[in-house]
């Protein structure tokens, strides 16, 4: 990267929406759209996506080409990820807040996903000493608006940071900002998409012989056999109380993600296989093959916040193993934000 190279860089986007590019020196690169405050795109040294995004290759393979104008053109008819709001972007790492799923009487995975979030200038001090240089704070306040569908004040805080390794961190800083004395309670999830190259290749480790709440049974409770998952039909599960480290293994591209979480204790595995896939408008028929969904989540036991408390929930990439990383640390944070000078 010549010294020119901006380590961070607000631009356009799709449709015209507001676009962040985090890069570092080894050519390591994050997007990340202010609506929804959604992470769209996180590339390794070598130009490679890591990330799922509704027809992603298609624009991929014609951006190789510089053919730009064309590219623009074909992906605006191509791409089924819609970029268009009110529409959450399929893909990517969809922020699920303050609702998990249809766990309560607001939208499918709360508003967070579907709300514009605005740069934040003046974060409160992080407790993490890091060094970084290709980083945003983005912030999410109740709206007037929001406030009649689920009717508490909050402030989200959402630094996203691109390591000098690739490592990509998001952390979450959620305050209760109620004035009349009220906690809050939410379910939570990074629902992030990895991308795959064949999901009939892929294993995930980490998960085997634990609980799980299947959404495909009416969450009825069950227990997982076997050695690793395997992916032969449709998903859609929330596993209880899981480790602190779970392995996504691509074989056919001989490439290990490793999520790793602190706090955040389920973790749904979800990919909708072919029928489902069909019945998703802005997810291609096919598309299911290269996308697996394993988000590190708050769902069975719901997060309670007092007012004026806050609570962290980082996620850590690493480009090198691939290695996500996830921690809800609510204890250091009420202290931290007592520390802190917004505290
Ligand atoms: O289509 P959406 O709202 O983005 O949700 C996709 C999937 O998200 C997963 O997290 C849920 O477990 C699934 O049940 C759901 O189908």
């Amino acid at each position: 990267m010549s010294e020119e190279t901006k380590y961070v860089e607000l631009c356009k986007g799709i449709n015209g929406l507001d676009k962040i590019i985090l890069r570092e020196v080894r050519g390591c690169s994050a997007e990340v759209y202010l609506f929804g405050g959604h992470v769209t795109s996180w590339k390794n040294e070598h130009g490679e996506e890591l990330l799922f995004v509704s027809n992603k290759n298609v624009r991929r393979i014609l951006e190789s080409n510089h053919t730009l104008i064309l590219v623009e053109l074909l992906v605006k008819l191509l791409q089924k990820a819609i970029f268009k709001p009110p529409k959450a972007i399929r893909g990517g790492i969809p922020i699920c807040f303050p609702q998990f799923s249809n766990l309560g009487s607001l939208e499918q995975h709360g508003f967070a996903r579907t709300r514009f979030w605005t740069i934040d200038n003046d974060p409160p001090p992080f407790p993490t000493n890091s060094s970084n240089k290709a980083f945003i704070d983005l912030i999410l306040k109740h709206s007037e608006e929001d406030v009649k569908i689920w009717p508490h004040r909050y402030e989200f805080r959402l630094r996203i940071t691109l390591g000098p390794g690739g490592d990509l961190m998001l952390t979450s800083r959620i305050r209760n900002t109620n004035t009349d004395g009220k906690s809050f309670t939410f379910t939570f999830a990074y629902h992030t998409y990895f991308h795959v190259t064949d999901i009939s290749e892929v294993r995930v480790e980490g998960l085997e012989t634990l609980d799980y709440l299947d959404n495909l049974k009416n969450r009825e409770r069950f227990t997982e056999q076997g050695d690793a998952i395997v992916f032969e039909s449709e998903v859609d599960k929330v596993y209880l109380s899981t480790p602190t480290k779970i392995a996504i293994l691509d074989h056919e591209r001989k490439r290990t993600f490793e999520l790793r979480k602190d706090g955040l204790p389920d973790a749904v595995v979800w990919n909708p296989w072919d029928k489902k896939a069909k019945a998703i408008p802005d997810l291609g028929d096919d598309e299911y093959k290269h996308m697996l969904c394993v988000e590190a989540a708050c769902v069975e036991k719901p997060i309670t916040l007092k007012p004026d408390r806050a609570c962290m929930m980082p996620l850590l990439y690493s480009c090198s193993f691939r290695i996500a990383y996830f921690v809800l640390l609510v204890d250091s944070c009420q202290y931290f934000w007592r520390q802190g000078s917004k505290g």
